[in-house]
C-alpha cells in the first residue's frame, strides 16, 4: 500500500476511534517520519491502519484522553514580574505565572524566547534581575540537556538522588524501578548512563526529577527522544501526578499538546492564559 494512502487511512481510523486531533496528528506525523526514515512499507512496519489505530486507542485508554480536572489546591508556584537580561538583551520581561496543586502549566514560545531560562529561574538555578519566585513545597527539575552522570548506572543515579531527598537506598531503588516501569523501561544494572540511548537518558532524567515526590515539577521538554508509546505513557504519568496534587510546569515546542494542560504561558507574548 502506498504510504500516503496508508497514512490517510490511519488518520480516518484514529478519528473513528475517538482520538482527538492533537494526538492523531502526532501519531500520523511520527508514523510518516518512521516510514520516510526507514524506507519500510507501511503494512510491514505497522500492519493494517485499522489495527494500528485500535492499538493506539487501546494504549491511551479510549477517546477520553484527558481525565476531568479536579478542583486545584493551594498555590505551589507563584512567579511575579520576573525580568531577565543577558548582557543588554532582554530575555524575560515582567513574566507572571501562578500554578496551584493539581494543575499543569505549559510554557511555550519561539526558539530563544527564554523558556529554559524561565524554568531555571523557577528552579532557583538562575537569578532574575527583577521579580520574585515563591515556591510552596519541594521542587523537582528535569533539565533540557541531560543531567545524568556518564559513569554511573541508572540505579546508582536513583540511590544518589534519593539520598539527596533523604531516601534510604532500598526505597530509592524501589521508587526508581517503579517509575522506570511506568515509562516502559527496565534498567539493566550494569549499563552506565553514557551507554544509554538519548530517549532512555531522558527517562532517567525524568525519574530523578520525581525522586522524593516533590510538590512542584519543572520539566524542560522532558520527552525528547521518547518513542510513541513512552510519549503516551508520559502524558498519562503527568495527569496522574496532577491528580495526586502536584503542580507541574512543562516547557514544550509542540503546540498540539496544549489541550493536555490547564494553563498556557506563551513567552513570545509574555501573556498567561487559561487553557
Ligand atoms: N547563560 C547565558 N548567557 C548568555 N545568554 C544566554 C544564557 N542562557 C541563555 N542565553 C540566551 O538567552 C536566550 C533565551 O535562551 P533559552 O535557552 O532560555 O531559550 P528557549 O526559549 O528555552 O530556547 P529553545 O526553544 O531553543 O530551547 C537565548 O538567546 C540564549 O542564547
Amino acid at each position: 500500500m502506498n504510504p500516503q494512502v496508508w497514512l490517510a487511512a490511519l488518520a480516518g481510523e484514529l478519528s473513528r476511534h475517538g482520538i482527538g486531533p492533537d494526538l492523531a496528528g502526532h501519531v500520523v506525523a511520527e508514523a510518516a517520519a518512521h516510514l520516510r526514515d526507514s524506507g519500510e512499507a507501511p503494512l510491514s512496519a505497522f500492519g493494517p491502519p485499522a489495527a494500528y489505530a485500535a492499538a493506539v486507542a487501546d494504549s491511551v485508554g479510549g477517546p477520553d484522553l484527558r481525565p476531568p480536572r479536579r478542583v486545584p489546591g493551594a498555590v505551589r508556584l507563584n512567579v511575579r514580574g520576573v525580568t531577565k537580561r543577558y548582557r543588554r538583551r532582554p530575555v524575560l520581561t515582567g513574566v507572571d505565572l501562578t500554578v496551584r496543586a493539581g494543575e499543569i502549566a505549559a510554557v511555550v514560545g519561539a526558539n530563544g524566547c527564554g523558556k529554559s531560562t524561565f524554568l531555571r529561574i523557577c528552579a532557583g538555578l538562575a537569578s532574575p534581575d527583577r521579580g520574585k519566585v515563591y515556591v510552596n513545597g519541594t521542587v523537582g527539575y528535569c533539565p533540557q540537556d541531560s543531567g545524568t552522570c556518564g559513569f554511573l548506572t541508572p540505579e546508582e543515579h536513583f540511590v544518589l538522588i534519593g539520598a539527596g531527598r533523604g531516601m534510604p537506598r532500598t526505597a530509592a531503588l524501589r521508587t526508581g524501578r517503579a517509575n522506570a516501569a511506568a515509562l516502559d523501561w527496565s534498567p539493566v544494572s550494569a549499563t552506565q548512563a553514557r551507554h544509554l540511548s538519548g530517549g532512555t537518558r531522558q527517562k532517567l532524567n525524568l525519574i530523578m526529577a520525581r525522586m522524593g515526590e516533590p510538590d512542584v515539577l519543572l520539566l524542560d521538554e522532558p520527552y525528547q527522544g521518547f518513542d510513541r508509546g513512552t510519549y503516551l505513557d508520559f502524558w498519562h504519568e503527568v495527569w496522574r501526578w496532577r491528580d495526586a496534587g502536584k503542580a507541574i510546569v512543562v516547557v514544550t515546542h509542540l503546540l498540539n499538546q496544549l489541550d493536555r494542560v490547564d494553563i498556557v504561558l506563551d513567552l513570545t507574548s509574555t501573556k498567561e492564559r487559561v487553557a
